[in-house]
């Protein structure tokens, strides 16, 4: 059809997503070779006019037909984008409706259980919504699961379902993808490719394959309908968070929705997140400390990743662990340890989605050292630079939580994040996940059911509104790394170490006073006979070398514990 009317066919190609492959391989593959020749050219005859009124028929039938499939697609499109629109503002009106009603019965004396109630509903609502919609609405779904010291409990345990919802693109659909960003065949790549994906998740899905030259590998590969929507369903989301702030101004998540703006299209060019890769490999293959393995890539396009395959289990799987005799204790100071170099490290990569399902243990008893096993990273769609002074104030900041000093927590929030008195105690809670209570005492001091429960009291209590509004000032990059700290607080906890975060926060400290340490070095770089910088440098490498002392002093005292058997008993 496109070859006939070339006129129409890029409009087609524009407004068709499902174009057909026969068509598509017509476009990209090269031309066949030429076996005419141009000398014997055929005699022209004067064409009968009822053949040519028939020629014309036809072709107007064609052209009609075209037309009609064209404004068909292009209806369609715009009725099933209506209907998307439309569901996202039906849903927020009545949700609205229903909270400015249940606010305005402050007074009652049920008013708690009501405004639960409202709560329950609305997410109720808004999951049907977000289920029916799809797409990157999937995505926002789980990320709001998350947010639990954000949002009610009951937004997010009504979102929980999300987490395992990752719809599967038909084989069909990806071999037309493939031909479609290619110009070839998945035949032509692999010698063979598993249809059924070994893993889906809300962007993408990963199958398994073998290279023509026999390497087995990985494919990742974007859900097609995702092109489709993703503008529309972006600027849907902001709409939504605008028109929230607009009813609730105390309750402006308006961050979120412009935080999805810039790293969506970041996730979804996997050509990005190629390089992401390589460049954390290389990172990575300078870091001694750090069992890390980064699959490598082997080519990239914008909605196709072909990569190594590597693999591995999922960190929480503890009866892996424990069979193959792999330490908890040490997985989790491997976690730490690759964690803060991409936080504290020079120049390093902070990988800004470290959830269970993108961090994989591979038993490897080769491996020298104390660890038996690596831990391989998927997944590098999101990564973040973090600016150096930003990196060296955040050290200082740990460095004084975890000496449970008030005055210098105070400083350095100021200068992390521009915090003054009035969200100090939030935000300490917030970069350190414990209650101020416990931050000014001992951080490093497991975490109590009770803790957590006083944590969400305190939110209901009007802290909320002042953790909104705290979250909606501190530099967005600060956001990527609280939630990085956050997921990695919950790999450690399902791990269940036997001896609680004490190790985890010895390490922090090793990274921060590492980074404090350097800066002095470099402050004292051709200043040296300053005494101010002399003293500051002093100070900076004894506080290191003090860590780095009791680090491994209690690392040495840990391995002395695990021969004499000791951990049975504890
Ligand atoms: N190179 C690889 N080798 C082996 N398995 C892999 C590889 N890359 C990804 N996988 C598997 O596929 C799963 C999904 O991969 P990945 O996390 O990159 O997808 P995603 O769409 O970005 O997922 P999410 O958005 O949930 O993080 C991984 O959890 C892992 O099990």
């Amino acid at each position: 059809m496109m070859s006939s009317f070339p006129l129409l066919s890029p409009f087609l190609r524009r407004t068709t997503p499902w174009t057909c492959r026969a068509c598509l391989r017509k476009q990209a593959a090269p031309l066949p070779p030429q076996r005419f020749t141009f000398a014997t050219k055929a005699p022209t005859r004067p064409i009968p006019k009822n053949r040519r009124r028939r020629r014309i028929v036809v072709a107007s039938g064609l052209g009609i037909t075209a037309a009609v499939v064209t404004v068909t697609d292009d209806a369609k499109h715009a009725a099933t984008a209506v209907q998307r629109s439309s569901r996202v503002a039906s849903t927020l009106f009545v949700c609205i409706k229903d909270y400015r009603s249940t606010l305005k019965r402050g007074q009652d004396e049920d008013y708690q259980d009501q405004l639960k109630a409202c709560h329950l509903r609305c997410a109720k609502r808004t999951l049907v919504t977000l289920e029916k919609n799809g797409s990157i609405f999937i995505k926002l779904g789980q990320h709001l699961s998350s947010l639990n010291y954000l949002l009610p409990s009951e937004w997010c345990d009504t979102f929980i379902p999300l987490q395992d919802k990752c719809p599967v693109s038909s084989f069909e659909s990806i071999q037309e993808m493939v031909l479609k960003d290619t110009g070839h065949e998945l035949s032509d790549y692999f010698e063979s490719f598993e249809e059924q994906p070994i893993g889906a998740a809300s962007l993408a899905q990963v199958h398994r394959a073998v290279t023509k030259d026999g390497q087995k590998v990985a494919v990742k590969v974007q859900h097609p309908a995702l092109d489709e929507w993703s503008k529309l369903d972006l600027a849907l989301t902001r709409f939504t968070f605008e028109s929230l702030r607009y009813w609730f101004p105390e309750y402006d998540l308006t961050w979120l929705s412009e935080e999805m703006e810039v790293s969506l299209p970041q996730e979804l060019d996997f050509a990005l997140e190629g390089q992401n890769a390589i460049r954390a490999r290389k990172y990575f293959a300078h870091v001694r400390d750090a069992p890390v393995i980064i699959p490598d890539v082997i080519w990239a396009k914008r909605r196709i990743l072909v990569m190594e395959y590597v693999s591995g289990h999922r960190p929480d799987d503890l009866e892996y662990l424990d069979s193959h005799k792999i330490d908890r204790d040490e997985v989790s100071a491997a976690l730490a340890r690759i964690f803060n170099e991409m936080i504290f490290g020079t120049n390093a990569p902070l990988h800004c989605d470290p959830h269970g399902g993108n961090i994989a243990i591979r038993h490897n008893p080769s491996r020298p050292g104390k660890a038996n096993f690596d831990v391989i990273m998927y997944d590098h769609g999101l990564y973040r630079d973090i600016p150096l002074p930003l990196r060296r104030s955040y050290a200082k900041l740990w460095l004084a939580v975890l000496d449970a000093d008030e005055p210098r927590m105070r400083k350095y929030a100021y200068e992390v994040a521009g915090i003054g008195d009035e969200y100090f105690a939030l935000f300490a809670s917030a970069i350190t996940g414990r209650d101020y209570t416990i931050v000014k005492q001992n951080v490093a001091a497991p975490r109590t059911k009770q803790e957590k429960d006083t944590i969400s009291d305190s939110l209901t209590e009007g802290m909320l509104e002042q953790l909104i509004q705290l979250l909606g000032q501190v530099p967005r990059v600060l956001l990527l790394i609280l939630k990085t700290n956050d997921l990695t607080r919950s790999l450690d906890e399902n791990l269940h170490t036997r001896q609680g975060p004490a190790r985890t926060f010895l390490i922090l400290a090793q990274y921060a006073s590492r980074t404090v340490y350097e800066e002095q070095l470099e402050a004292i770089a051709g200043s040296f006979l300053w005494p101010s910088n002399l003293f500051a440098f002093l100070h900076a490498w004894s506080t290191y070398m003090r860590v780095e002392l009791r680090l491994s002093a209690y690392e040495k005292y840990l391995q002395l514990r695990a021969l004499l058997g000791m951990e049975a008993l504890i």
